[in-house]
């Protein structure tokens, strides 16, 4: 049967320890089960996360700054000559990656600059000449937002989500896996006309995103549906290695965005990527190749609504998948100069895996599973 589709809009705490409130716990339960998106409040009071309007508008102005830069500056930022994949890039710098159900093309051509946490292949982000204070801003508000994010896993472990790889426990998921997390920030700008992002999934745990207007849609039930747009709420979804991680319970489904604006405006947004710790393994469920169900959620694999899920279970066998590793192989997929530094054979692109269980199997680590946790804290949702 398809899934429902409602995107509700949910209040969390930010402060690790503070109680959810039952009826979001719920709703939150509900929304990953369904199609894996929900709007999540950014306001003060009843321990709703909050990061503050004037940081936000700080961020906006900054994202505006930076695409104002003149074309030659940014192009001397290119994310195609970083070492470590940062700084501006356009659909010419990525891969084709459409993964519309029913085949229909949409010509991407957003442009954006790429920041990343100091951990994620090396440190240091790229912006163009003249614009290191609106550089600065967004590593800000990168910070910011990844506190959400943390926020947000630690309720999809509290819903019991996680249950099935044995994460049963906040605390213990916070400290073990989102201690010193791998993250990145995308700033994004869509022209006024015919702005668009590809029928995708996002590929790593969870995506934090900041839209400047409405133009997203979600493919649910055999359909493409907006996703609302509410002024000040950040829009959450989930990637395929927390489906993955989940037995599927955390639905990573097709998105994309197309965006005409009748005022000629262009659209900025901001999606901020969530990945655990270095070193951390996931032990994925398999049971793509046997076409089964996966799990004691009983999710089929595709739910015959045309909207297959079926990056969830990109791992045809259960193998255990190193998750840096795995995002690297991401980037190596999706940006044409590491596919093309793979290629020619310079140890940068050198991350085949995650596509198939094949070239993953050179990462497989059988010994490393799930580690069973309790706690108070669990037990008391
Ligand atoms: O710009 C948006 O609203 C969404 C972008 C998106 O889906 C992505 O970058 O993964
Ligand atoms: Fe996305």
């Amino acid at each position: 049967m398809a899934p429902s589709f409602h995107i509700p809009q949910i209040t969390l705490p930010s402060r690790a320890g503070d109680a959810i409130a039952p009826d979001q716990l719920d709703l939150l339960r509900q929304a990953c089960l369904d199609h894996g998106f929900f709007l999540l409040n950014n306001e003060d009071g009843h321990g709703g996360f909050h990061i503050a309007p004037e940081q936000i508008g700080r961020v906006w102005s900054a994202a505006a700054d930076l695409f104002d830069a003149p074309l030659d500056a940014k192009r001397a930022v290119s994310v195609a000559s970083s070492a470590n994949n940062r700084g501006y890039f356009s659909s010419a710098d990525h891969a084709e990656y459409n993964k519309d159900p029913a085949g229909v093309r949409i010509k991407d051509n957003k442009e954006g600059f790429f920041f990343g946490s100091d951990n994620l292949i090396a440190p240091g982000n790229r912006v163009p000449a003249g614009k290191a204070a609106a550089g600065t801003e967004m590593e800000g508000y990168m910070e910011a937002g990844r506190a959400a994010c943390v926020a947000v896993m630690r309720a999809i472990v509290t819903a019991g989500l996680l249950a099935e790889a044995g994460e049963t426990c906040p605390d213990a998921f916070q400290s073990r896996y989102l201690s010193d997390p791998v993250y990145m920030a995308k700033c994004l700008k869509y022209p006024p006309s015919n702005g668009n992002t590809d029928a995708h999934t996002d590929y790593g745990c969870i995506t934090l995103l900041l839209p400047g207007d409405s133009g997203l849609e979600v493919h649910v039930g055999g359909a493409w549906h907006a996703v609302p747009f509410a002024p000040g709420a950040f829009v959450i979804n989930f990637g395929d290695l927390l489906s993955a991680w989940s037995r599927g319970a955390v639905r990573s489904t097709i998105h994309r965005v197309i965006y005409n604006s009748a005022a000629g405006a262009p659209r900025y947004s901001l999606p901020l990527f969530l990945h655990p710790n270095r070193g951390t393994m996931v032990r994925t469920p398999g049971g793509a190749a046997a076409g089964g169900s996966v799990g004691g959620f009983g999710r089929p694999v595709g739910d015959g609504s045309g909207d297959v899920v079926v990056d969830t279970y990109r791992w045809a066998a259960a193998v255990c998948v190193d998750t840096y590793s795995y995002v690297l192989s991401r980037f190596d997929a999706t940006y044409k100069h590491r596919a093309a530094a793979a290629g020619a054979g310079n140890g940068v692109g050198t991350h085949a895996m995650g596509d198939n269980a094949g070239a993953g199997a050179a990462k497989v680590d059988e010994g490393t599973g799930a580690i069973s946790t309790t706690c108070a804290e669990a037990a008391k949702a």
